[in-house]
């Protein structure tokens, strides 16, 4: 049978991304599409690609709980997620609630959704926390390597401005970013401690956002321990990911213009120094996409037992 899911913050970038790829779903509907500030309105009017009847809703976490949604899935800033949490844990604890801020991402007692990385443990999970885009983007580039790691490893992230969704700031505003970059964060990045705790090794993660909407570029410099060949160090990111639907590899270092609007990533560009200690890899994702909309999609699926790629691959 269809399921249900409830969108709040859908009028969102991420939420207005869930709204179209719920579209193509075969097994899941928009039920419930949650907003302040657009109450009201048809989603279709803000939406154009929607096909859906519904209409923008304000609601309070109670109410939301008791809709008798299969899922919920929070596309909210920040620190917002506990009332919509406990009104679902007294009034419907059997929803699946699916957070994609950062609220979530620390508490054990959440299963945390990188599909790639932690399908394992995916079974049966009701509480399911989205990674963060950039913390996506270097965990794939990382995670085949771990074993190997001494020391720090440094991540250099570029995101479009759509990574910085839509409360004004300079950092989502395109006239300041045009001709611009614009670096942040550069120690102490919430991603950086996301990525360090889920890997077990310490990344240094420095962000900047460009002047363009969507994508994100993450160069990671890696330290090994004992000298590698290119071969060795091809041969994990191979074995990692030549089966993997949504992660396509290549030689050269990827562009992100080619991921832009597209559900999984893409990791290349490996090279390794003369010493064979030493490698940089590169990945790219779509922010909206792989890094939160469709990674959700993922973990949905898992949830509610279908195919991991359902509506996400042709
Ligand atoms: N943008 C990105 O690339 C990524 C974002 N994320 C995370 O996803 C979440 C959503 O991001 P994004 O779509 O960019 O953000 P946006 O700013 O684009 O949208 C946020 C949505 O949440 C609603 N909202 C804001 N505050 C509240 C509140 N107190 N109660 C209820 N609703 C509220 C908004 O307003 P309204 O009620 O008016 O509709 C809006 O619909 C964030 O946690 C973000 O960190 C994760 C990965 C990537
Ligand atoms: C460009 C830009 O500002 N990007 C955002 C990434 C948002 C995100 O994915 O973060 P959470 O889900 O962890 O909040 C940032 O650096 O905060």
């Amino acid at each position: 049978m269809t399921k249900r899911i409830g969108l709040i913050g859908a009028r969102g970038h991420v939420g207005a991304e869930l709204v179209r790829w719920l579209e193509k779903h075969p097994e899941f509907e928009l039920g419930l599409a949650v907003s302040r500030s657009v109450a009201g309105q048809p989603v279709c009017a803000l939406i154009p690609e929607s096909r859906s009847h519904l209409r923008f809703v304000d609601q309070k976490p109670e109410a939301i709980a008791q809709s008798g949604m299969d899922a919920l899935v929070l596309a909210m800033p920040n620190n917002e997620a506990t009332a919509y949490v406990a009104a679902v844990e007294a009034l419907a604890p059997d929803t699946v609630v699916l957070d994609l801020s950062a609220d979530y991402r620390f508490d054990a007692s959440w299963y945390y959704g990188l599909p790639e990385l932690t399908r394992s443990h995916a079974s049966g999970q009701r509480r399911i926390s989205n990674p963060g885009c950039y913390a996506t983007a270097m965990q794939l580039a990382v995670a085949p390597f771990k074993d190997l790691l001494v020391g720090a490893t440094q991540c250099f992230g570029v995101s479009g401005y759509s990574g910085a969704g839509t409360t004004p700031s300079d950092r989502n505003n395109p006239e300041k970013l045009r001709d611009n970059l614009m670096p942040y964060s550069s120690i102490g990045h919430i991603h950086e401690r996301e990525v360090s705790a889920q890997l077990g090794t310490t990344i240094e993660f420095m962000p900047t956002v460009a002047g363009y909407f969507r994508g994100i570029t993450m160069t990671c410099n890696l330290h090994f321990r004992e000298p590698q060949t290119l071969a060795d160090v091809q041969a994990r990111l191979s074995n990692a990911y030549s089966n993997e639907p949504l992660i396509e590899l290549s030689d050269t270092a990827p562009w992100v213009n080619r991921i832009a609007g597209k559900p999984g990533g893409m990791i290349g560009g490996l090279t390794i120094s003369k010493d064979g200690q030493r490698a940089v890899i590169v990945s790219v994702l779509d922010n909206l996409l792989k890094g939160a909309a469709t990674q959700a999609l993922q973990n949905l699926n898992l949830a509610f037992g279908l195919p991991e790629t359902t509506g996400l691959v042709a």
